[in-house]
C-alpha cells in the first residue's frame, strides 16, 4: 500500500499539494482526477522522489520512500508517461530493456524479459528493432507500458499515459491495460483529467480541487452515487445517474425469444418469420443484424442488415442492457452471452423496471461534513474506502 500522511509541496508562497491524506491499497488501482493544476502530477511524483516533499511522509508497505536512495526507489517503480517517454535513439527492444539494463541484468536476460513484455503489451517480435518514430502513438504507448513493466515492479506511476491518442485507441488501450492488471494485480496510481477514464479504470478514484487538497476518495459507484459537494458533482458530470448505471449488474430480467432468420434466407421465409415491421437476422447462433421483411426483394445478405444496435452482454450493467434497446432499430435490444451467442431481446421499459428495483449505494456514514465544517464536507478531504462503499 502507498500511503500519504499529511504531504505538502509548496513552491514558495504556492501550495501544489496540502495536507494530503491518502492510501493506494496494494493490487488496485487508484485514479487522481482533478481540474488542471490541482497537484495530481506533483503527487504522483512525489512517490518516486521525482519531487520530494515539503513535509509529511509517503510510505510504500510501511516504508517511507526517503529512507531509500532516489535512484534506488525509481528502480522498483514502474513509471509510465504521455507518448510513452521513449528514447528516440534506441530501439523498442533497448527502450523496454532499460530498467534491467540499470539492475545489471545480463544482456540474454534483458532481451527475453523485454520480447516477453513487448508481447504481453500486444507488440509482438517485428516491433522490437523498430525506432520509436516508426511507430504510431497508441504502439508507442504500448512500449512505455512494457518498460515499466520490464522489471516486474510491484508498484507502477501512470501519467496521463493515454491522454495523446486519438478517442477510439485510447479505449482500446485502456481495455488491455485493464486486462493486463486483472492479470497482474500491480499497485497503480493513475493520474488523469478525464473523468470517463478513471471512473473506467479506477477501483478507487481520488477527485481533487486547485489548491491540491482531496475532495473526495471513494469507488466510481460511490462517487457517482454520492457526490460529497456541488464541486465533485459537477466534476463527475450531470449525467451520472446514467453513469452509475454502468456498475450495476443487470438483474435477471426476463428475455424474451426473438424470431429469427438466417442470413440467406429468401423473402416468403423473412416474412413469415414475423408479423413484426424489424426482423432478427443470425449467422448460426450470432445476431448479425436487423432487417425489414417488407422492404426486401431479394434473400438476406449482410449488406442489407441495419447494423445499428449495441448488443449487451445477459447479467452485464445494465447501461449497456438500456442502450442496446435504445439504440436497436426495432426497439428490442439484442442479449448475447459470454460467447456472443444470441439469448433474446429486451425492450427500454423492462430494463428501466428492473432500474427502479436496483439498490442504489448506500451512503458511507463517515463521509458526512461534521457539524461547522468549511463550506463543504469534502473541505479536508473525504473518504469512503472502497471497501465500504459498494452495495
Ligand atoms: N516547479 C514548479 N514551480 C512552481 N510551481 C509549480 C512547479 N510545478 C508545479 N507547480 C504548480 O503546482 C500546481 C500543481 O501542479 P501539477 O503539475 O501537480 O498539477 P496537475 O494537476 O498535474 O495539472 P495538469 O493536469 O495541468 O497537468 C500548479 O499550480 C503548478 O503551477
Amino acid at each position: 500500500m502507498i500511503r500519504f500522511e499529511q504531504v505538502v509541496k509548496s513552491y514558495g508562497g504556492n501550495v501544489a499539494v496540502d495536507h494530503l491524506d491518502l492510501e493506494a491499497p496494494t493490487g488496485q488501482i487508484t485514479c487522481l482526477v482533478g481540474p488542471s493544476g490541482c497537484g495530481k502530477t506533483t503527487t504522483l511524483r512525489m512517490i518516486n522522489r521525482m519531487i520530494e516533499p515539503t513535509s509529511g511522509t509517503i510510505t510504500i508497505d510501511g516504508k517511507d520512500v526517503t529512507s531509500v536512495a532516489a535512484p534506488e526507489l525509481r528502480r522498483g517503480i514502474g513509471y509510465v508517461i504521455q507518448h510513452g517517454g521513449l528514447f528516440p535513439h534506441q530501439k523498442v527492444l533497448d527502450n523496454v530493456g532499460t530498467v534491467p539494463r540499470l539492475l545489471g541484468w545480463d544482456k540474454q536476460r534483458i532481451a527475453k524479459r523485454s520480447r516477453e513484455v513487448l508481447e504481453l503489451v500486444g507488440l509482438p517480435g517485428e516491433f522490437a528493432d523498430r525506432y520509436p518514430s516508426q511507430l504510431s502513438g497508441g504502439q508507442q504507448q504500448r512500449v512505455g507500458v512494457a518498460r515499466a513493466l520490464a522489471a516486474d515492479p510491484p508498484v507502477m506511476l501512470m501519467d496521463e499515459p493515454f491522454s495523446a491518442v486519438d478517442p477510439l485507441v485510447r479505449d482500446q488501450l485502456q481495455d488491455e491495460f485493464l486486462k493486463l492488471q486483472h492479470e497482474l494485480g500491480k499497485t497503480i496510481v493513475f493520474v488523469t483529467h478525464d473523468i470517463d477514464e478513471a471512473m473506467k479504470l479506477g477501483d478507487q478514484v481520488a477527485v481533487m480541487r486547485v489548491g491540491g487538497k482531496l475532495a473526495q476518495l471513494a469507488t466510481p459507484e460511490y462517487l457517482l452515487a454520492h457526490p460529497i459537494d456541488d464541486f465533485v458533482a459537477d466534476f463527475v458530470g450531470r449525467d451520472r445517474g446514467y453513469r452509475a448505471l454502468s456498475f450495476q449488474q443487470s438483474p435477471r430480467f426476463a428475455v424474451h425469444t426473438e424470431p429469427t432468420v438466417p442470413l440467406g434466407a429468401g423473402v416468403d421465409d423473412a416474412r413469415a418469420a414475423t408479423t413484426d415491421r424489424w426482423l432478427l437476422v443470425v449467422d448460426g447462433d450470432r445476431p448479425q443484424g436487423w432487417v425489414e421483411p417488407q422492404r426486401i426483394d431479394a434473400p438476406i445478405e449482410p449488406s442489407m442488415l441495419h447494423r445499428g444496435g449495441t448488443v449487451a452482454r445477459a447479467g452485464g450493467p445494465l447501461r449497456t442492457s438500456l442502450d442496446a434497446a435504445l439504440s436497436s432499430p426495432s426497439r428490442r435490444g439484442v442479449i448475447v452471452d459470454d460467447d456472443g451467442r444470441l439469448v433474446g431481446t429486451v425492450r427500454a421499459h423492462e430494463v428501466l423496471r428492473a432500474i427502479e428495483e436496483v439498490d442504489r449505494v448506500e451512503v458511507d456514514p463517515h463521509d458526512v461534513a461534521p457539524e461547522g465544517a468549511a463550506s463543504s464536507a469534502g473541505a479536508s478531504g473525504s473518504t469512503a474506502p472502497a471497501g465500504e462503499a459498494g452495495p
